[in-house]
């Protein structure tokens, strides 16, 4: 990820706020740490409404928009990041998957942007295609036409989009960093007058050798910090507080960034209901539809590995389209079986993306889909290879359990190898969760 803090580097101590759980004993590097006691459940009985957390700062015409579509009360991430964001500050959003950080950041985004000015003043950064489709959703509906939110997403038409820009100039835009840098380059518009960059699902953005450089660009060259307001979301940031010192040594963000973080010792949403069951890779297809017969889901993603260039060059199907077909030629119930994966071409991809929402589906997906999907009637998630980390195991298990205030249990479960176990072993000590074994003569008293 980012270089090393050099020794003797000592930049001011950006603030961490951390919402610690009762009981919890803390490691020493926390010790600088302002500690927060945890409310004791996610609303508290007199918690203050969106509109009073933002009153004053966010225009009154977007709060009566979040309201109609059901944003009335602040979720913890909300509630602790909005009065910081909401003055400006450079902030860290760090806290579970499904927690609403997009609302937190946008809320943020339309306090700052001048309505009847036509500039970019807003740019929000996202990883993948899809998930920029959900963001300006989301901003779009905020936004009620008070101003232009426009997209710029991988697979779209750079004649197009420039003869947009000029038609009818963005106050914010959603992109994906390739092409963002594209337009930059061509000169479609400049960065200068933006007021807030978002960049969300940070850690995988810095994590990908692809996108890095160009991210390092956006966050440096196209405009400076010290002119906008700098707001980093992911549910997973590795090493944090080296993360935090890097923004600031980098000149990221300002160097009183703070660093909201929820949740810090339970990193795994509490109400997933997490199994595993130990089978050969034959047997795989097999569990697979067992399980889906036996927990009847509403909606379900099952995540495929990638395939690897070995395989490729060996002229194999991907994992992914023998699991399709499998499905489609043995899978009896109501669900459409639908793929997403990085390999289709981008019709395909908003196909099967505009295909999943709104009624059952059963995305079979890499991981691609692990990131920032928000489909809240996702009731079951299905590891058919291993994720190859503990923090791609977190983003895929967080498609699941997706309703704020909903305490559904929501389930999330595993194939694995008998050589495997001690990899998801690994995972559970990382995020401290309890995975149970659903034994493998249990599987097979559907197919008998
Ligand atoms: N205040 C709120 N009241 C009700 N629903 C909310 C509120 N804030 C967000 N939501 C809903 O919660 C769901 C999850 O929100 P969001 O996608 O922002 O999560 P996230 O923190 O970005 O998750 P991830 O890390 O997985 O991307 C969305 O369906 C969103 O509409």
């Amino acid at each position: 990820m980012a270089a090393a803090v050099p020794s003797g580097y000592a930049p001011p101590l950006p603030t961490t706020i951390f919402n610690s759980t009762p009981g919890t004993r803390f490691a020493p590097f926390t010790l600088r740490l302002r500690l927060r006691p945890r409310r004791a459940a996610a609303v508290p009985a007199a918690a203050a409404t969106l509109r009073e957390v933002c009153a004053g700062r966010v225009p009154d015409h977007v709060l009566q928009r979040a309201e109609e579509v059901g944003y009335v009360v602040p979720t913890e991430v909300q509630e602790q990041s909005l009065p910081l964001l909401l003055s400006g500050q450079d902030c860290i959003l760090h806290a579970q998957t499904g927690s609403g950080k997009t609302l937190a950041y946008l809320l943020s985004v339309f306090s700052a942007i001048d309505f009847g000015r036509s500039s970019v003043q807003a740019l929000v950064v996202v990883p993948t295609r899809e998930l920029g489709i959900q963001v300006t959703k989301v901003a779009r509906i905020l936004a009620a036409k008070a101003c232009t939110v426009m997209a710029l997403l991988d697979g779209g038409m750079l004649k197009r989009q420039k003869s947009w820009v000029k038609a009818e100039p963005p106050a914010i835009i959603v992109a994906t960093v390739p092409s963002l840098c594209q337009m930059v380059e061509r000169r479609a518009f400049t960065l200068q007058s933006v007021r807030v960059l978002v960049i969300d699902e940070v850690d995988f953005i810095f994590g990908s050798s692809k996108q890095v450089s160009s991210l390092r660009k956006i966050l440096t060259s196209y405009s400076a910090a010290s002119s906008r307001q700098t707001i980093f979301a992911s549910a997973s940031i590795p090493q944090h507080n080296r993360f935090l010192h890097d923004c600031v040594q980098h000149k990221w963000t300002k160097s009183d960034v703070v660093h909201v973080h929820v949740n810090p010792v339970q990193p795994m949403p509490a109400h997933l209901c997490h199994k595993y069951v130990i089978c050969t890779k034959k047997e795989r297809l097999h569990v697979l539809l067992s399980l889906l017969e036996r927990d009847a889901p509403k909606s379900a993603i099952i995540f495929v590995a990638e395939q690897s260039e070995r395989s490729k060059k060996a002229g194999n199907p991907p994992s992914t389209a023998v699991v399709v077909e499998f499905l489609r030629s043995s899978y009896k119930g109501s669900l459409d079986v639908l793929l997403l994966e990085e390999d289709m071409n981008f019709n395909a991809r908003a196909a099967s993306f505009s295909e999943v929402k709104g009624k059952g589906f059963m995305l079979v997906s890499t991981d691609i889909a692990s990131r920032g999907f928000d489909l809240p009637q996702t009731s079951h998630i299905y590891n058919f290879d291993l994720p190859k980390t503990a923090t791609d195991y977190l983003h895929r298990a967080g498609r699941t359990g997706r309703e704020p205030f909903s305490r559904l249990e929501c389930g999330v479960t595993t194939l694995i190898t008998e050589d495997e176990h001690f990899v998801l072993q690994r995972f559970q000590n990382e995020l401290k969760f309890y995975c149970e074994e659903l034994p493998l003569e249990s599987m097979f008293t559907f197919n008998s």
